[in-house]
């Protein structure tokens, strides 16, 4: 599906739930002042359910574009835990709930129409791109990046002038824009285009900064308009490879996996469908019972999870979830239409992390599960990941190799599994020291981290080892993806002690249709592969 067809879709589904959700708001309406009514008769045992009807509403109604009806519903709420609370129950608070029931159902009615007819704009589902423009000073420069970053896979852009920029910008969006501080000394700097800078911001668009001397104040005014990276003369290209990916990574692919539980049923699939249009993967929870199976099975970074519902409260099931060590850490936020900060508190001290009041802005949604997931990532990245590449390090790449091997066998597809090393690696360190070596090392692990498919895993096995898990793979697909990192890898061009020098590597393929009786013996087979690409002169990949 294209991004502008995924756009059309993501806008039916959120009109199509708008609907639903006012379709059921005439009977809700008229129950509660049925409720109220008996109340008024003796029915005392009702006051619950108007609370318990009412709260939901005052949450859903909002979120569903009917603010003041959800404020009306918050105002039911609070009368009649008031009218709970007087002993005996007090006439005019009785009186008043009636009436602002009746109101209720009169409003419902009168906008019912109306909000039938508003169509609902969603945030479009972003397009992904490759796209990188580069606007520097330096035609050398310019050259060398443009020539490795296509060896990265990214398409390149070069623009000479920043009014040329800012236009293309109307007509486009590149993924990330790498710019110098100063074109020309008519041009100025970077920082006095005004239309150029709002139009990257309205955008998101991803921009970087290369500097030919470090200033404290250009650094300053780097980050007062926002700019995610600032490079120094002479550019460290590998370490700017690595952040490009990083900000690529950030926008096109880890966008998270988000479980939403929320009793009220059209509440919870409209949130998730919040979170799904801006690219995060979320899944309802709708039975408390299947939770630690429904989450151990999503495998979630974030859980939102309603305060109060019928059958057990949020704080429960989350003691639920924390009973299980491999969920300590899981984030929890509840989402609830409780204002009393007391209340809410005491909610969180039953092991959540953050609480949203009800109704919910979609945008804040985004932004708030957005920041949560960047900050637990970037916890997990460091327990879990190498921290000269990136890559996970070699047990938990050994697990994924499990884990998938596992998968694949349950599902009757496919896994490959890749063993790489790089060639003659001792002697580059020993021509050109450690540091290059770690240079070499780290712009593998780039491009591999940048090549392979969302659902595949790069670890770094050894020290110049470096361990591929490719689900649903066979060796047919796994081949010619390995064939091209090759090619690109070895066109790289590395500058060290006034040379330039090239590298290469080898490697091992083994695929889970050959029967082995688990994956060690799987990845074994991957080594033996690879001791023999290395054993036939290296330089290439051998399944
Ligand atoms: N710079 C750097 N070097 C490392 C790191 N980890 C291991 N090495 C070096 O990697 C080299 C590996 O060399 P060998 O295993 O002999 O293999 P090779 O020279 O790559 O030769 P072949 O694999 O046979 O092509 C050793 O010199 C290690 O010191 C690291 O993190 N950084």
């Amino acid at each position: 599906m294209t991004s502008k067809q995924k756009q059309v879709d993501y806008k039916q589904r959120f009109a199509a739930l708008q609907q639903r959700f006012i379709g059921t708001l005439t009977t809700k309406a008229d129950r509660l002042c049925q409720l109220a009514k008996a109340i008024a008769q003796g029915e005392q045992s009702f006051l619950a359910e108007v609370i318990a009807d009412s709260h939901q509403l005052s949450g859903s109604c909002g979120t569903f574009g009917q603010k003041s009806l959800g404020d009306l519903a918050s105002g039911i709420e609070q009368t009649a835990i008031a009218l709970q609370n007087s002993e005996p129950h007090s006439d005019r608070t009785l009186q008043l709930l009636i009436e602002l029931t009746e109101h209720f159902q009169r409003n419902v009615a009168s906008v019912i129409d109306t909000a039938l007819n508003t169509p609902v704009v969603k945030q479009a589902a972003e397009q992904e791109n490759n796209l990188i423009w580069l606007l520097l000073n330096d035609a050398l420069l310019t050259d060398d990046l443009s020539r490795q970053l296509s060896a990265f896979g990214y398409s390149i852009e070069v623009f000479t002038d920043f009014s040329a920029c800012c236009q293309a910008l109307d007509a486009i969006s590149p993924a990330l824009i790498y710019s110098a501080v100063e074109l020309d000394a008519t041009a100025g700097s970077v920082f006095k285009q005004t239309d150029l800078l709002k139009a990257m911001q309205e955008k998101q668009i991803p921009w970087m900064l290369y500097s030919p001397s470090d200033d404290f104040d250009l650094r300053i005014l780097a980050a007062r308009h926002q700019a995610q990276a600032f490079y120094v003369s002479p550019l460290d290209i590998p370490a700017m490879l690595g952040r490009i990916t990083e900000l690529m990574q950030l926008k096109s692919e880890q966008k998270g996996r988000v479980c939403v539980m929320d009793d009220d049923a059209l509440l919870a699939e409209h949130y998730a469908l919040t979170l799904q249009a801006a690219g995060i993967e979320c899944m309802v929870l709708a039975e408390p019972r299947q939770l630690i199976q429904d989450i151990l099975h999503f495998q979630p970074e974030l859980i939102l999870m309603d305060l109060h519902m019928p059958l057990y409260s949020g704080p429960e099931l989350a003691g639920v979830i924390r009973q299980h060590d491999a969920l300590k850490s899981l984030p929890i936020v509840y989402l609830s239409a409780e204002r009393d900060q007391a209340q809410q508190l005491k909610a969180m001290a039953f092991g959540a992390d953050d609480f949203m009041t009800k109704p919910i802005d979609d945008a804040q949604l985004v932004k708030v599960v957005q920041v949560r997931l960047a900050r637990s990532r970037e916890l997990r990245n460091l327990i879990e990941k190498d921290s000269l590449t990136g890559l996970i390090k070699h047990s938990a790449i050994k697990e994924v190799a499990q884990l998938e091997f596992e998968r694949a066998k349950r599902s009757g597809k496919n896994v490959s599994v890749v063993m790489l090393d790089i060639d003659h690696f001792k002697s580059v360190n020993d021509k050109y020291g450690h540091a290059i070596g770690d240079v070499v090392i780290t712009t593998l692990a780039t491009m591999l981290q940048q090549r392979i498919r969302r659902t595949d895993k790069a670890g770094r096995y050894g020290g110049e080892e470096f361990l591929l898990v490719l689900p649903n793979c066979g060796r047919q697909d796994a081949m010619p993806m390995l064939e091209t990192i090759l090619e690109s890898f070895r066109s790289i061009v590395f500058h060290a002690a006034g040379q330039d020098f090239y590298c290469t590597f080898s490697a091992g393929v083994a695929c889970s249709d050959a029967d082995f009786s688990d994956a060690e013996a799987m990845l074994a087979a991957a080594d033996e592969r690879l001791y023999q690409a290395k054993s036939l002169g290296r330089n290439r990949v051998l399944a």
